[in-house]
This record gives structure tokens, C-alpha cells and sequence, in this order.
């Protein structure tokens, strides 16, 4: 049976185009919170362009923690001022919650900015407004939404938060009051304030000893197991990256690769948390493979595969050798 090849109309194409960016062409992405499709984003500086991002995949579930690593310039923070809604990409597909991240407009992203998603910056200075208190500084994104946490809940919702992210005792202190550690939880509490769906961290343990830094994984960690909310942490803490279910690396501007940890138990019966490293495989089928393992092989260039009954080998390129 033939199909019609007559001419597609303007309003189908747009309705196409937006099945696929909706990630509903063919379900990529369809129960995932963020969903990031080929995602692209270039920076002109000097007449020379950046390509920060190159074709980026990431789908992040509901209620998952998780860590972002890379090198320097990966495009870690790239990435997260598109999620934040702070930037555009320059092609590809975003989006967060259903919120279009590429085509919404003044509006629809101020709301998003408000109410998706929360943002705790790794610059303690920069999450509080200093003439503040910690309480008047959670207060003010309620304010600013609107009706979205009614008035009279507003005070008492308050309270909660900075209690449950240990920092109960601050409420009436302004940032000069406090250390680097509570100025970094009261930030949460701040991104956390009108429910957000998704809240990003950039560094959050960045300026801080390691037992702060033990406090505000603990302060993300209770955001996410009790209020449910999703977590995305920008980290060069070895130390944050291994102590959550799933760390995602970025290499040139793609996710390369996955640590996924679960919990086992070990011989004696203890519980254990196992960590096994995938990599990415992107929607044309490409994958990187770890940095480590192609060095160690000395695999460059082209590599030899052989499909197997349940995996794929691969090795090192041996058709000089003989
Ligand atoms: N506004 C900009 N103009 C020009 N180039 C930019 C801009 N922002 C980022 N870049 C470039 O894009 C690339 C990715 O930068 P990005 O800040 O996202 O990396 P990163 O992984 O967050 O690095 P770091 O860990 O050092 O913060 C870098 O080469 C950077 O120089």
C-alpha cells in the first residue's frame, strides 16, 4: 500500500516538530523529569567559535540524585544554566518538567525560573541577599511566586525547611552571622522554597572543609529522599560524586560515561554499595569509550568489534601487525 506524498502542511510540520521535541516521535524520553536531546551550544568569543556542547543526551528520572563530573570546560556549567533556564542552547532539544527550554517564552520561563527549578550556586555570597535573615531570604522567592505557597503557610513553611536542612537555629541570623556550611543550607532551603521539581547544584561544597561539605550532601540528600525532589550536583568532590546512586561524566560536551551504584550485601551479610561503570550510548548508537581503557589498549583511530551471543568485544586494531 502506497502512502500520500502530497504536499505536508505548515501546521503539520510544526506539530511534528513538536512530537519530537515533546520526545514523543518515538518515546525518547517520555517519563523522564529532564530530557536533553543532541543538544548544542556555541559560543562566539573573538570571532572564534566554542562548542561547549556537541550533541548532548541526558534523560534524568524523577526523584533520582545525581552527580555531574568532568574535566574543565567539559560544558558542565554550560549545561546547567540551559536546565536553570539561565541560557538557550543553540540547536537540539530540552526540555524539564514539559517545559520547552528552547522555544518557551518571557513568561512561560520566568514561571519556570520561579517554580520548576532551584538553584544553589557554589559562591555561598551569591544564593543570599546579605541584608537579609535566613528566614526573610527563604521568604522572598515564596513572595515573588505569587500564590504558589499561600500567605498564610508561607511562615510556617519557612520554619520546615530550614529545620528539616538542619539550619533551624539561623532563622533570624543575616549570612554574616553564619559559616560558609549554614550560608550554603539556607541557599538550599532559598531553591527549595516554592517546590521546585528539579533543583541544580554548581559546586555546592566548592569553599567548604569536608565536614561542611558532609552537610550539604547530607541537606541534598534529605531534599531528594524526603520533599522527592530531583537533584542534578555540578562536582569536582570525589567524594560527593561516589556517595550517590548515579554520576554522570561529560567529556568535550556529551555525557561519556556512567558510574550506577547500587546496594548489595557482601558475605557477612552487610550491605554494600556496588559501582559498575557504563557508557553512554547516544540516540545515532556512538559511544565513548573511558579515556583509561582506550590508553591502556592503545586503541586510536578505529577499533576491531565482533559481536558476541550476549556482548560486544573490542580491541585493539591489529590488522598491521602481521
Ligand atoms: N560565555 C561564554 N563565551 C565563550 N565561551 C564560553 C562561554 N561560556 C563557556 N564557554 C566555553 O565553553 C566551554 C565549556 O565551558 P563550561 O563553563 O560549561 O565548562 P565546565 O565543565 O563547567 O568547566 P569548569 O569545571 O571549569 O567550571 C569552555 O571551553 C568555555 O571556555
Amino acid at each position: 500500500m502506497s502512502r500520500s506524498t502530497g504536499p505536508v502542511s505548515l501546521a503539520e510540520l510544526e506539530r511534528r516538530a513538536a512530537q519530537r521535541r515533546d520526545g514523543g516521535g518515538d518515546g525518547h524520553g517520555r517519563d523522564a523529569l529532564v530530557v536533553c536531546d543532541r543538544l548544542v551550544r556555541i559560543f562566539t568569543a573573538d570571532g572564534v567559535e566554542v562548542q561547549a556542547l556537541q550533541g548532548l543526551d541526558l534523560l534524568v528520572g524523577r526523584g533520582e540524585l545525581t552527580a555531574l563530573v568532568g574535566a574543565s570546560g567539559s560544558g558542565k556549567s554550560t549545561l546547567l544554566n540551559i536546565l536553570a533556564g539561565l541560557d538557550t542552547p543553540s540547536a537540539g532539544a530540552a526540555s524539564v518538567a514539559g517545559f520547552d527550554l528552547v522555544t518557551m517564552d518571557a513568561a512561560a520561563r520566568l514561571r519556570y525560573r520561579r517554580e520548576v527549578v532551584g538553584f544553589v550556586w557554589q559562591q555561598a555570597s551569591r544564593n543570599l541577599l546579605p541584608y537579609l535573615t535566613a528566614a526573610q531570604n527563604v521568604l522572598l522567592p515564596m513572595k515573588l511566586a505569587g500564590g504558589r505557597v499561600p500567605r498564610r503557610e508561607r511562615a510556617g513553611r519557612v520554619r520546615e525547611l530550614l529545620d528539616l536542612l538542619g539550619v533551624g537555629h539561623c532563622h533570624g541570623r543575616r549570612p554574616e552571622g553564619m559559616s560558609g556550611g549554614e550560608q550554603q543550607r539556607v541557599a538550599i532551603a532559598v531553591a527549595l522554597a516554592n517546590a521546585p521539581a528539579l533543583l541544580l547544584a554548581d559546586e555546592p561544597t566548592g569553599e567548604l572543609d569536608s565536614r561542611a561539605a558532609d552537610e550539604i550532601l547530607t541537606a541534598l540528600r534529605t531534599a531528594n529522599e524526603e520533599l522527592g525532589t530531583t537533584v542534578l550536583i555540578v562536582t569536582h568532590d570525589a567524594s560527593v560524586a561516589s556517595a550517590v546512586r548515579r554520576t554522570i561524566a561529560i567529556r568535550d560536551g556529551r555525557t561519556s560515561s556512567e558510574v550506577l551504584r547500587r546496594a548489595a550485601l557482601d558475605e557477612h551479610g552487610d550491605e554494600v554499595l556496588v559501582a559498575q561503570e557504563y557508557v553512554t550510548v547516544d540516540r545515532a548508537g556512538r559511544l565513548q569509550l573511558p579515556a583509561g581503557f582506550a590508553e591502556r589498549l592503545s586503541i586510536r583511530d578505529r577499533a576491531r568489534v565482533a559481536l558476541q551471543p550476549d556482548h560486544i568485544t573490542v580491541h585493539r586494531d591489529d590488522s598491521h601487525d602481521a
